[in-house]
């Protein structure tokens, strides 16, 4: 069965007191053991989240791919890894469109993280235009491919992969659970082109944009959706809590 996982991204969100109570507050809570947690706070807040959390896992929001230089102001695997983090979040739709982000430099980030042991949450997803003007699969397609095109098949054994599209992330506008199975399994079906049938079948791909606690059971309920990146509603404990409940028992539904 693949690892299902919902991991909150507070973006450039959070102070160091939001932190510590964030923290406080999980650690109070029962988190379902069958999903994997992962809370990925923004760079500052990653070691002292880290060494509190009981349950959850830390992930970073952006990693570069060199191992260590003179490269101001970047953060290596390395330095991830030694904070604490086990996840990494790479090439999110918001430093493609913000920051130019490109796919050479994503496929450099998801190799060099996986070759540090990190798993990598590759975020792909397309633009309201794209999909209007019929590029959906097209647009995705060249994001899977670019992104994943220095691994060698056994490194997809550290992959997950985020379907985020661009017009769900932070609009309140939920894709339908059809539209989001229905990319999920086109990834899926990249990955088998790709990997092969095995590796593929135990990529989690995750559903990002807009999830909160009155979306996430329907959406985490398709064939090949296997949690959520969420954005907004991770800053809220108690929904953020509320979807990882529903990821879980998407578990215990039969998934
Ligand atoms: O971009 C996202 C997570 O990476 C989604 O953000 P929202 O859940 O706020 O739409």
């Amino acid at each position: 069965m693949r690892q299902k996982i919902v991991a909150g991204n507070w973006k450039m969100n959070g102070s160091l007191e939001f932190a510590n109570d964030f923290v406080s507050g999980v650690n109070r809570a029962v988190l379902p053991d069958a999903i994997d947690v992962v809370i990925c706070p923004p760079a500052p807040y990653l070691l002292t989240v880290s060494s509190q959390i009981k349950g959850a896992k830390v992930g970073a929001q952006n990693v570069y791919f060199e191992t260590s230089g003179a490269y101001t102001g970047e953060l290596s695997p390395k330095i991830l890894q030694d904070v604490g983090c086990k996840y990494v979040l790479v090439g999110h739709s918001e430093r493609r469109a913000l920051l130019s982000e490109v796919d050479g430099q994503i496929a450099k980030k998801v190799k060099a993280a996986i070759d540090c042991d990190l798993k990598v949450i590759l975020c792909v997803g397309e633009t309201l235009e794209q999909r209007a003007s019929g590029k959906l699969e097209e647009v995705i397609s060249a994001q899977v491919l670019a992104g994943t095109s220095l691994l060698d098949v056994v490194e997809f054994g550290s992959l997950v992969v985020a379907y985020e599209p661009v017009w769900a992330i932070g609009t309140g506008q939920t894709a339908s659970p059809q539209q989001a199975q229905e990319v999920h399994a086109l990834i899926r079906s990249l990955l088998v082109k790709l990997a092969g049938e095995t590796a593929a079948e135990n990529v989690s791909i995750l559903y990002g944009g807009s999830v909160s606690a009155s979306t996430a059971a329907e959406i985490f309920a398709q064939a090949d959706i296997d949690g959520g990146l969420v954005g907004g509603a991770s800053l809220k404990l108690e929904e953020f809590l509320v979807i990882c409940d529903h990821c879980a028992n998407a578990i215990v539904g039969g998934k």
